[in-house]
């Protein structure tokens, strides 16, 4: 059972252009399309597609469309109930694969919200293989949030408590790592932008296009107590580091549609490998082949296992880098039991290091109109696999 936590959820709304974006002009929509969206949610939806056992919680009005949207897909949920409405996010789709969105805030969440959130959790917990945290945080809660709901689920369960992931960006990611975490993540899922922001770095660009420099600023993370991370790089595939190793995948070229969750179906890959005992090159290539098959399809869609193409990913193994302490051999982070010598050693690693620097709020944007990075910030980069160079932008 994987369990995930969607603080600010939304609707997703696709509006497919046939020609290019004209800022500025009336233009006619060739198609729209609505999906449930959420980081979370969206892991949820492609768990559920795959057979695979999960449970989303979110907030939000019980009547809210988002929900119909998962009663309709057959997604389970548990909603904590608010009595406002959720957001509406908009993608902009042109024919050669650029991807604009623009993302609401979200409605506030209160303290009570988030108590009755951790309620869910806990309870639902215990037993679970992973529990995962994903997406921005809405108005209200302070940025520590997810590292404070972390520990509380660990305190409250202990051994029993699943396994950790989270996908977010800017300060509630760099507040989940800070060195008094009491609960380090067994897996982040950051792209090449986010990992440079949380190392406090400008070379976002350059992370996204060598996976090897990508994997050498991973480690810093990883000797800091993370349990392994996997690094979305757009076109050019992702990177997985862990205690043990460090691999590369890139998926063949695929025809792009829309990049928004792909990111979202590459943890989803990772996820469901690691819980049936992958190695991690094998955990690398679910996630690769999950993010590019969501690449090719419209909207927020989520593939299901059976959409994706495994072998036609190539894993590159990257070997060790110098300097880098082998601090343990541990199995795939989903394997490591919970609460045990493995958490007191990154613990430990953890309060060593210096404080990983306050990245920017924003995501920084690509360089427009990029044959690698067609979209904005917050969907290009995290699509993972697919080659968006010549043979990747057919429409
Ligand atoms: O504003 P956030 O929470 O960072 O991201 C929200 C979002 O862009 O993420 C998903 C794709 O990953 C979409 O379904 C959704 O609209």
């Amino acid at each position: 059972m994987i369990i995930t936590v969607t603080l600010n959820p939304s609707v997703d709304r696709t509006v497919d252009l046939s020609g290019p974006l004209a800022r500025g002009r009336v233009q006619r929509a060739h198609a729209t399309r609505q999906d449930p969206g959420g980081k979370g949610i969206n892991i949820s939806r492609a768990l559920a597609a795959g057979g695979a056992a999960t449970v989303a919680i979110a907030p939000g009005d019980d009547t809210d469309p988002l929900f119909a949207g998962l009663d309709a897909a057959g997604v389970r949920y548990d909603n904590v109930s608010t009595g406002a409405a959720i957001r509406t996010n908009i993608t902009v789709t042109e024919p050669d694969g650029t991807t604009t969105k623009i993302n609401e805030p979200g409605p506030a969440l209160d303290e009570g919200t988030v108590e009755r959130i951790v309620e869910r959790i806990v309870s639902r917990a215990a037993g679970a293989s992973w529990l995962v945290f994903a997406g921005s945080v809405p108005p209200g809660p302070a940025q520590d949030v997810y590292a404070v709901i972390a520990s509380r689920v660990r305190g409250a369960l202990g051994a029993a408590a699943p396994s950790y992931a989270l996908d977010t960006s800017g300060a509630p990611l760099t507040e989940a790592l800070a060195p008094g975490a009491i609960v380090l993540p067994d897996v982040i899922k950051p792209n090449g932008h986010e990992l440079a922001q949380l190392l406090g770095r400008e070379d976002g660009d350059a992370l996204e296009a060598d996976p090897r420099a990508a994997a050498d600023a991973a480690r810093i993370l990883v000797e800091r107590g993370v349990g392994a991370v996997l690094c979305t790089l757009g076109g050019h595939g992702a990177v997985l580091v862990t205690a043990d190793g460090a691999w590369h995948a890139v998926h063949e070229p695929v025809t792009v549609r829309s990049t928004v969750g792909a990111g979202d179906s590459a943890l989803t890959g990772y996820l469901v490998a690691a819980e049936r005992g992958d190695t991690p090159s094998e955990c690398l290539r679910h996630a690769v082949a999950h993010g590019s098959a969501a690449a090719a399809l419209p909207g927020t869609q989520m593939p299901s296992a059976a959409q994706t193409t495994p072998d036609a990913v190539r894993v590159t193994e990257l070997g060790p880098c110098a300097g880098f302490p082998q601090v343990s051999h541990t199995p795939p982070a989903s394997h490591t039991p919970r609460g045990t010598a493995h958490d007191a050693a990154r613990h430990r690693a953890a309060a060593t290091q210096p404080a990983v620097k306050q990245p920017a709020t924003t995501r920084p944007a690509d360089p427009p109109g990029t044959a690698s990075a067609p979209g904005p910030a917050d969907a290009a980069p995290d699509a993972p696999g697919p080659d968006r160079g010549p043979a990747g932008l057919r429409p």
